[in-house]
């Protein structure tokens, strides 16, 4: 940990060092300090660069020192002695300036960026207001509206944009330090004021009141639940309204209230379950560490439908070529036309963002129908219809044709991974890689190891998720995987309270007041109905393979709802159809309006079967539906399907819209408290014993029976004996 000089001609430049994104814990804050104090006081010294060690700036404050006691140097007097610094300071910015980071660099003088570097404010990401002056000075730099849509949102701006929006001066392709010596030496002397953004107006937008009322109402809409985004238009409220220094007092006043939260502490957790989960291990011994994943120069997807079109863009977008292959010429011409409307998207998103060359950097897509093609790629990614014997068929094919190296994977949603690697020459080298709808925005990829998958292949398919900016998750391979084997029980849920006298809107409501990004009947109606109804049929959950006799609402000993059936067999399959548990404006219509002919069905449905209703309170849909989600999270660690509970809540926190300030379905159990989980589902259970899925699993009872430990040694108590990983 070092912040190092050195003098080049009359320029001190300092280097901030700690490893492995630099971030600004107390030790180098105070390095920083004391080389920038130095080069303040020395007279050979006329200007001075700050970068970062091994092409970082910084990824802000250090985040691991967040819940320790002791405080070093504060970070906001560092950024003032570097803007009140007579002597012009330059930042020069490669890899990432986030955070603390930017702020950091909002405070020097002048900014060059690499092209390839990122900047931007997270702090809401982790439940926080940016609070070392950074929602102060970049309003005054680059603009209220840029800046609010900057720290409500904590995206990352890449260098070209940063300079079409004027948070830097210049991007170079090259050299960055040298190039910001250059510029250090060519403004020494020249006067600074206009360059020091604490001393500037805030540029606003004519009736900056309204438009900040108006984004207020905007963003409790848009982050629902959510407490640090409305205290980003706060902060920003506080820079036009308050001078400077009082801005900064009510700056500081968010942070420190934000960071006594549960969300804050949800949001940190989050952050780093999702790197705890790169770092997967087996019970053999192999690990992320010992593993060599294989290059990735090449792929194929198979199947250009829903998945397989948004599979291949994401693959282009990382700058992979694809070859992308169908059955035959009719779907093979509306895939490709789909797969090159969303490139075109992307191309415009990115040309508008400033990135010219952007055109070029896209991975090139060949289309083809002949399998021939795929001798020589590294890796197959299969997205044809979610049927076992056609898959089969294909993997067989692959087998004989690609080369012996070539990895084979699936996008299954949760057919098994060992028999499609049965009939393959390598069954070693066959791995799941379940991508979310669309593929290429949703960061999740759930990577399915199969009993025959080498480490070797689990290590690309985790670097191949990384590759696509993704968050890989290594499962254990059991039907519907993780992520889809909790959802369907909490679907299932949904739908038995519609049975008991609930209604979709109701149901959905209590899920998206409780942050969930979308309740479970309007996304039936967006996925399709069609989806789960053929996969019921298939399996004779309905249709002609249900033998005669079955009761219409039992199979075996189990509850079960035929309902979503029986709005198939009305052609409702959702959106697509105009009608499914809501109704839409027209087909493919996507504002869902409660339906009136529902809602005579469910009476005429509740006749028929006699059911007895009663009043559902929002307590028991968040509780049942949740619970029962969770509950099936504890099942899944039981029988060494993920593991950790850290896995599960990565899962959904970027694959199922799940609000990441709540930590994720297991953290939230954490925090709710086992004992009471295990209360409720006892009750649940008790009242539906024809719902097995309600029945606490055997290993929540043994974490409530050891005392309710916390969340981080759950581990420890699942031993590895009955792990699928
Ligand atoms: C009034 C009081 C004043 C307070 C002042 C507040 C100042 C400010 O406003 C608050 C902040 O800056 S809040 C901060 C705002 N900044 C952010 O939110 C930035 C968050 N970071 C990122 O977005 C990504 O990590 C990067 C894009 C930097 C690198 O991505 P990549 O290349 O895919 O790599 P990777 O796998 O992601 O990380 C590699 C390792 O680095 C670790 N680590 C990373 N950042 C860290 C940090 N800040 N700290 C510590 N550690 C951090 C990470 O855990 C991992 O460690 P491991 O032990 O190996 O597991
Ligand atoms: N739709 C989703 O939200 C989603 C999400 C995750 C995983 N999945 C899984 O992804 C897979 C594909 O799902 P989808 O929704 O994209 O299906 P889809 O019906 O939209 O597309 C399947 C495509 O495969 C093509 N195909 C069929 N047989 C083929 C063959 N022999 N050779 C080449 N192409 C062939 C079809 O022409 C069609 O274009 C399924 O296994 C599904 O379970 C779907």
């Amino acid at each position: 940990m070092a912040a190092f000089s050195y003098i080049c001609d009359s320029v001190a430049v300092i280097t901030m060092s700690n490893p492995p994104v630099n971030a600004l814990s107390s030790a180098l804050i105070r390095a920083v300090q004391k080389a920038v104090e130095e080069a303040i006081g020395d007279f050979a010294v006329e200007a001075i660069v700050i970068r970062g060690d091994k092409g970082k700036f910084s990824a802000g404050a250090d985040i691991r020192e967040f819940n320790r006691l002791e405080r070093g140097p504060p970070l906001v007097s560092l950024i003032d002695l570097i803007e009140d610094s007579k002597k012009p300071v330059v930042a020069a910015i490669e890899g990432v300036a986030l955070g603390g980071g930017l702020e950091l660099a909002l405070g020097c003088h002048y900014r060059i960026a690499h092209a390839q570097a990122y900047v931007g404010l997270p702090e809401v990401l982790l439940g926080l207001v940016p609070a070392a002056g950074g929602a102060l000075r970049l309003p005054r730099l680059i603009g209220i509206s840029a800046t609010l849509s900057m720290i409500t949102t904590g995206k990352y701006v890449q260098a070209r944009e940063a300079l079409k929006l004027g948070i830097v001066d210049k991007v170079v392709g090259e050299n960055t330090v040298d190039e910001a010596i250059q510029l250090a030496k060519k403004v020494i002397g020249q006067p600074l004021g206009s360059r020091q953004l604490s001393t500037l107006p805030v540029q606003c937008p004519p009736n900056v009141e309204a438009f900040l009322d108006e984004a207020m109402v905007k963003v409790k809409k848009q982050f629902r639940g959510a407490q640090s985004p409305l205290a980003c238009v706060e902060v920003l409220r506080a820079a036009v309204q308050l001078p400077y220094l009082e801005g900064k007092k009510k700056e500081r006043e968010l942070f420190q209230f934000l960071y006594t939260t549960d969300q804050t502490r949800a949001q940190q957790y989050a952050f780093f379950a999702e790197r705890e989960v790169a770092k997967w291990t087996l019970p053999s011994g192999a690990s992320w560490k010992t593993a060599s994943p294989q290059p990735i120069r090449t792929a194929a997807v198979i199947g250009l439908g829903t998945m397989g079109r948004s599979i291949v863009t994401s693959l282009a977008k990382a700058k992979i070529p694809v070859i992308a292959l169908e059955q035959d010429k009719k779907q093979l011409d509306i895939g490709s036309k789909a797969v090159m409307s969303l490139l075109d998207r992307e191309i415009l998103k990115m040309e508008q963002l400033g990135h010219t060359e952007f055109t070029n950097s896209l991975g090139p897509v060949q289309f083809t129908l002949d399998y021939g093609k795929l001798r020589d790629v590294d890796i197959v990614i299969e997205a044809v219809f979610e049927n076992m014997a056609l898959k089969k068929e294909i993997f067989r094919h692959l087998s004989g044709i690609c080369k012996p190296e070539a990895f084979l994977c699936t996008n299954t949603s949760g057919l098994d991974i060992d028999e499609m690697a049965s009939v393959t020459n390598r069954p070693q080298m066959v791995i799941g890689t379940h991508f979310f709808s669309p593929a290429h925005i949703m960061k999740l990829l759930e990577v399915v190891h199969g009993h025959y998958t080498s480490s070797t292949t689990i290590s690309t398919a985790m670097r191949l998720a990384k590759m696509l900016g993704k968050v890989g998750v290594l499962v254990g391979n059991c039907p519907s995987f993780v992520g889809n084997r909790l959802m369907r029980l909490y679907v299932e849920q949904a739908v038995f309270l519609v049975e008991e006298g609930s209604k979709p809107e109701e149901i959905d409501r209590a899920l998206e007041d409780f942050g969930l990004a979308m309740g479970p009947f309007r996304m039936m109606d967006l996925a399709g109905l069609d989806i789960g109804w053929k996969a019921r049929t298939e399996i004779g959950l309905t249709g002609p393979k249900l033998p005669i006799g079955t009761p219409a609402r039992q199979r075996g000993s189990k509850r079960y709802s035929p309902l979503p059936d029986i709005l198939c067999e009305k052609g409702r399959f959702g959106q697509k159809s105009g009608q499914g548990w809501y109704k839409y404006e027209k087909s493919g219509g996507r504002n869902a309006m409660p339906d009136p002919w529902l809602y005579n069905f469910l009476s005429e449905y509740q006749r028929i079967h006699n059911l007895k209703t009663h009043y559902v309170t929002q307590e028991e849909i968040i509780e049942r539906c949740l619970y029962v989600l969770i509950n099936e999270g504890f099942k899944v660690l039981e029988d060494g399907i993920a593991s950790g509970p850290e896995d599960i809540d990565v899962i959904y926190n970027n694959g199922y819209g799940w609000p990441k300030y709540t930590g994720g379905p297991m953290y939230y159990a954490s925090i709710v408290g086992l004992p009471v989980v295990l209360t409720k589902l006892e009750k649940y259970y008790g009242a539906n014993p024809d719902i097995p899925d309600l029945k606490p699993s055997s290993f929540l009872k043994k974490l409530v029976s050891k005392g309710n430990p916390p969340l981080k040694e759950w581990r420890s108590h699942l031993g590895f004996q009955s792990s699928m990983l």
